[in-house]
Order: structure tokens, then C-alpha cells, then sequence
């Protein structure tokens, strides 16, 4: 296996207060990888330490082999970095804005112009090159600052928070581009995010809170490891369901009408719904989700 990204016992402290406390983890190359986290968990921290913006107390942080403290410039020129909040400059054209990144990365002249259509043409917008940038939409900006991020050819883009203030049909789209970056141009995705639907299809999950990762793994391992499926049922016949439910040993509740199933697996559901079948109003299985994982871990939901 080839990782990207190596951390280990990294450590960040601001003054007193340590914002991340201990904190190792690897990402794979070529994948996708979500931090997921409540608030103040510290996951921007670690993205601006990784991007060399921020200095870390302690630990070993590397990309491409490269140590993001002592070898900031080659850092640097292998990583894109598209952050929270927009760092375009309004007052200039789409294509002036891709034009400064270049500059600023040293690119040569003669590859620029070709550059820019290259990176434009990845996010749909290359009909946009000469409008102010303060003319786009929000999402229509965060698609231009993932075309800047990719001028200089990055092998890793970090995105911290890539999506958040977005209406849900923008946030689908840039996430069509994110998933197109990586499955086409192989680039490492690495991200920050609180919403659970967006950390549901990465590669793997570190689940982050008070500094600390609690749990990594892929999606579906977290979920399977750490929440149970949930039948919902509403029966014509309650008194009959709860007999069949003690029955087959099934642990559940009474919640608005429906009965609320806790699933180990799927045999006993399956015998009480044969012998219920008639009297059955409406049933639906839920499958556990990434914010069930951050319930059973700390007890309380990840948005707070
Ligand atoms: N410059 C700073 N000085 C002091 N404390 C800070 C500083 N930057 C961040 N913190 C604190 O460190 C902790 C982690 O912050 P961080 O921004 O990394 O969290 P986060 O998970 O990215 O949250 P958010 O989604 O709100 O950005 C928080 O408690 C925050 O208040």
C-alpha cells in the first residue's frame, strides 16, 4: 500500500490549549479521505498544519514523503488547498485570479493560457473565463477556487469544508468533481467536512472530536462495528406484534405508532413478519449511519 499522507503522534497546542492531542493516521494514494467532526474538533488544525500554514508542537506529519516542517517549499508544489472561506479576489476576472496562482507557483509563461482552459474545462466553466468573479454564484466560486487549487497539477487537494453554506443541488455538483478528480486524475482528496452524507462516500473515515481521532476505517466498517440496522413498523394488531416480538427475543420501543426494531440480524425480523404478515401496516429497515457511529461513540450527535 502506498500512502499519501503519514502522520504520527501529532501533537498542536495553542498556548495552553492543546487542539489536537496525539494524532496518527495515513491516507492512501490515490483515495479519498474525510475528516469528520463537530466544531472546534480539530480538523482544520490539522488540514492548515498538513498545508504548512500552521506549525505543529510536535510529531511527524508527511506528504509525499516530504516533511511538511522542513520541507515546506517541495510541500508546497505537490498540494492544492481550497479553504473554508473563499480567497478569490472579486474585483478580477476569472481568468486573472487563475493567472495570479499561476505566477505565484512560478509556472511558465508558455503552459499558462493552456493551463487555465485545462483546469477550467475540469469544473465546467471555461465559458466563464473572462466574467468578474464577483458576478458567480457561491457555488459557481467554490468550483473556480477548485480550478485554481489545481493549476500547478497537485498530487493531494485538501478541502476544508469544501461544500458548507452550498444549496444541496451545488454541493451534488462540486461533489461530481471531487469524485471526478479522483477517479480520473488519480489526485488524493483530502477533506473536512460535518455533514455525514459526504463522509458516507469516501474511501475512509477518520471521526474526529475534542482533538482526538475516536474512529477510522472505511464507512460501512465504522457503521457495521459500531450501530445496529432499525426495522420501523406499524401493525393493525399491536398487541399481537409485541407477542411475536418477545417471541424472537427482538428488543424494541414504541415511538409514534411504530414499533422500533434493534436488528442484530435478520432472521428473527423475518420470522416475526411471516407469522405478522397480515396484520402488517407498513415497515421500513434504516440502516445505521456515520452519525449513529459518533452517538455510540461520545454520546451525543455530531452536530451538537
Ligand atoms: N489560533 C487559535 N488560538 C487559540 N485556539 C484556537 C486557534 N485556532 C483554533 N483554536 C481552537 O482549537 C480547537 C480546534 O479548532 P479547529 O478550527 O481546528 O476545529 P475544527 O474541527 O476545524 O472546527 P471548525 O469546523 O469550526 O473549523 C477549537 O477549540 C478552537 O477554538
Amino acid at each position: 500500500m502506498n500512502n499519501m499522507i503519514v502522520v504520527k503522534d501529532f501533537v498542536k497546542n495553542y498556548g495552553h490549549f492543546t487542539a489536537v492531542n496525539d494524532v496518527s493516521f495515513e491516507v492512501e494514494s490515490g483515495s479519498i479521505f474525510a475528516f469528520l467532526g463537530p466544531n472546534g474538533a480539530g480538523k482544520s488544525t490539522t488540514i492548515n498544519t498538513l498545508c504548512t500554514i500552521l506549525d505543529k508542537t510536535s510529531g511527524t506529519l508527511r506528504i509525499d514523503g516530504k516533511d511538511v516542517s522542513t520541507d515546506k517549499d517541495a510541500v508546497r508544489s505537490v498540494i492544492g488547498v481550497v479553504f473554508q472561506d473563499s480567497t478569490l479576489d472579486n474585483k478580477m476576472t476569472v481568468e486573472e485570479n487563475l493567472k495570479m496562482h499561476a505566477y505565484f507557483y512560478k509556472l511558465p509563461r508558455t503552459i499558462i493560457n493552456e493551463r487555465i482552459q485545462f483546469v477550467l474545462d475540469i469544473v465546467d466553466l471555461a465559458a466563464w473565463k473572462k466574467a468578474m468573479i464577483s458576478s458567480l454564484s457561491g457555488g459557481m466560486k467554490r468550483r473556480i477556487e477548485i480550478a485554481r487549487s489545481l493549476m500547478h497539477f497537485p498530487k493531494v487537494l485538501f478541502l476544508d469544508e469544501p461544500t458548507t453554506g452550498l444549496d444541496p443541488q451545488t454541493r451534488a455538483n462540486i461533489w461530481e468533481y471531487i469524485t471526478k478528480l479522483q477517479k480520473e486524475k488519480k489526485i488524493t482528496i483530502f477533506l473536512t467536512t460535518h455533514y455525514m452524507d459526504e463522509a458516507e462516500i469516501c474511501h475512509k473515515v477518520a471521526v474526529m472530536d475534542h482533538g482526538k481521532i475516536i474512529a477510522f476505517d472505511e464507512p460501512y466498517a465504522l457503521k457495521k462495528r459500531y450501530t445496529k440496522d432499525k426495522a420501523y413498523i406499524a401493525s393493525n394488531d399491536k398487541q399481537a406484534l409485541e407477542v411475536l416480538l418477545k417471541k424472537y427475543n427482538l428488543n424494541f420501543q414504541n415511538k409514534n405508532g411504530h414499533y422500533i426494531v434493534q436488528l442484530r440480524d435478520l432472521s428473527p425480523l423475518m420470522e416475526t413478519i411471516s407469522e405478522h404478515r397480515s396484520a402488517i401496516k407498513d415497515m421500513e429497515i434504516k440502516k445505521g449511519t456515520l452519525n449513529d457511529v459518533f452517538l455510540a461513540l461520545t454520546g451525543k450527535d455530531i452536530r451538537g
